[in-house]
C-alpha cells in the first residue's frame, strides 16, 4: 500500500503559485523529510496534504484512497507542530486522551493507548502533571504522544524541534527515530535542520520555489546531487565550487568539492590565504581566500593549528569531485 500519493498538485494564493506540479509518493512505513530554503512551500505542502489548505488542482491519495474531498479530521493523519499548543488546564493524561474522548472511544481503550504512548515517549512519570510543570522537551513529547494515541495512517511533523535547545533537540530527535522504528508508521517531516534531515529520513525531498528538485535517500542526495542547488543546500559547511579552468583537465564549468575532501597539504593544487578558522574541537573548518573572489572551505579532522593570513595549499581526491555545467546541472 502507498501511504501517500500526490499527482500534479498545485496551490496558488491569488496570483501567487506556491506549489507547482508536485508529484510524490510516500511508501508505507517510510520516513520522508521535506527540506528547502525559507518560503519554498514546505509548510504549504504539508497543509495541503493535511487538508488544512485545499489544493488548487491535482490529486491526493492517502492509503490508496482519494482524499481531495475529505475534511482534515477524516484523513487518517495526525499533525505535530512547532508550537505544541497543549491545553494548560489539562494534565498530560487528559491532553493525550482528549481527541480519543471526542471520538467517543471506550474508556479502557483510551487508557491502554495513553499508557502505551507514554511508555514509548518516557512520559509515564508525568501523566498527572500540567504542561506548565514540564520542560520544553517534555511538552513536545506530549504533543507527539497526542498524535501517537490516535494511531494515524500518516504522521505530519512541521518543524517540531525548532523551539528546543541543542541538547533537547538531539534527545527528542532520537526519540522520534525510535518511535518511527517501533511504530513502523509513515511519517512526513518538515525541517530546516540538516542533521535532522540526514539522520531521520529514509527519503529526502528537496524543494525549491514550489517545485521538487530531487528525491532520494540522504546518501544519494549527498553523494549524487542532481544539480548545484541541491549540492549547495545539503551538507554543512556547503560544497565548494571552483571554476574548472582553474583546476585544468576537469570536465564542465564548475567542479564541486566537499570541504572534507579538500585537505591542507604541501604543494597542493589550490593556493590561498587563511581568512577565518573555526575550531569545533572534533573538527576544524578553515576558510581560505583563493583569489578572484573565491572563498573555499576545508574541513580538517581534529584540531588543526593554523591562523588568519597564513598561506596554505590544499589538494583533493579527484574521484570525489563532482562536475557541473554552466546551468548548474550535474554532468
Ligand atoms: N495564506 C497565504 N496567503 C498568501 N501567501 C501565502 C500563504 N501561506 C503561505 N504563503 C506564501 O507561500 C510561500 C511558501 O510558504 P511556506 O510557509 O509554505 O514556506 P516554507 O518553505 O514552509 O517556509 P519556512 O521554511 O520559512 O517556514 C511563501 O512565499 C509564503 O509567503
Amino acid at each position: 500500500m502507498t501511504a501517500l500519493s500526490l499527482t500534479n498538485v498545485c496551490k496558488s494564493f491569488g496570483q501567487v503559485e506556491v506549489l507547482k506540479d508536485i508529484n510524490l509518493t510516500v511508501e508505507e512505513g517510510e520516513f520522508v523529510v521535506f527540506v528547502g530554503p525559507s518560503g519554498c512551500g514546505k509548510s504549504t505542502l504539508l497543509r495541503v496534504i493535511s487538508g488544512l489548505e485545499e489544493a488548487t488542482s491535482g490529486d491526493i491519495e492517502i492509503s490508496d484512497n482519494s482524499v481531495n474531498d475529505v475534511p482534515p479530521a477524516k484523513r487518517g493523519i495526525a499533525m505535530v507542530f512547532q508550537s505544541y499548543a497543549l491545553y494548560p488546564h489539562l494534565t498530560v493524561r487528559d491532553n493525550m486522551s482528549l481527541a480519543l474522548k471526542q471520538e467517543r472511544k471506550p474508556k479502557d481503550e483510551i487508557a491502554t493507548r495513553v499508557a502505551e504512548a507514554s511508555r514509548m515517549l518516557s512520559l509515564g512519570d508525568y501523566l498527572d502533571r500540567r504542561p506548565s510543570e514540564l520542560s520544553g522537551g517534555q511538552r513536545q513529547r506530549v504533543a507527539i504522544g497526542r498524535a501517537v494515541v490516535r494511531e494515524p495512517d500518516l504522521f505530519l511533523f512541521d518543524e517540531p524541534l525548532s523551539n528546543l535547545d541543542a541538547a533537547l533537540r538531539m534527545n527528542t530527535r532520537l526519540e522520534i527515530a525510535r518511535l518511527h522504528r517501533q511504530l513502523g508508521a509513515s511519517m512526513i517531516y518538515v525541517t530546516h535542520d540538516q542533521i535532522e534531515a540526514m539522520t531521520l529520513a529514509d527519503k529526502i525531498v528537496v524543494l525549491r520555489d514550489g517545485r521538487v528538485e530531487q528525491v532520494g535517500s540522504p546518501m544519494e542526495i549527498y553523494n549524487h546531487p542532481a544539480n548545484r542547488f541541491v549540492a549547495e543546500f545539503i551538507g554543512s559547511p556547503s560544497m565548494n565550487f571552483v571554476p574548472a579552468e582553474r583546476l585544468g583537465g576537469q570536465n564542465g564549468q564548475f567542479v564541486g568539492i566537499r570541504p572534507e575532501y579538500a585537505q591542507v597539504t604541501p604543494n597542493g593544487r589550490l593556493k590561498g590565504k587563511v581568512i577565518h578558522v573555526e575550531k569545533l574541537g572534533g573538527d576544524t573548518n578553515i576558510l581560505i581566500d583563493l583569489g578572484d573572489d573565491l572563498t573555499f572551505t576545508s574541513r580538517v579532522f581534529g584540531q588543526y593549528d593554523t591562523h588568519v593570513d597564513q598561506e596554505i595549499t590544499l589538494d583533493f581526491d579527484d574521484t570525489k569531485c563532482l562536475s557541473f555545467d554552466a546551468e548548474g546541472q550535474r554532468i
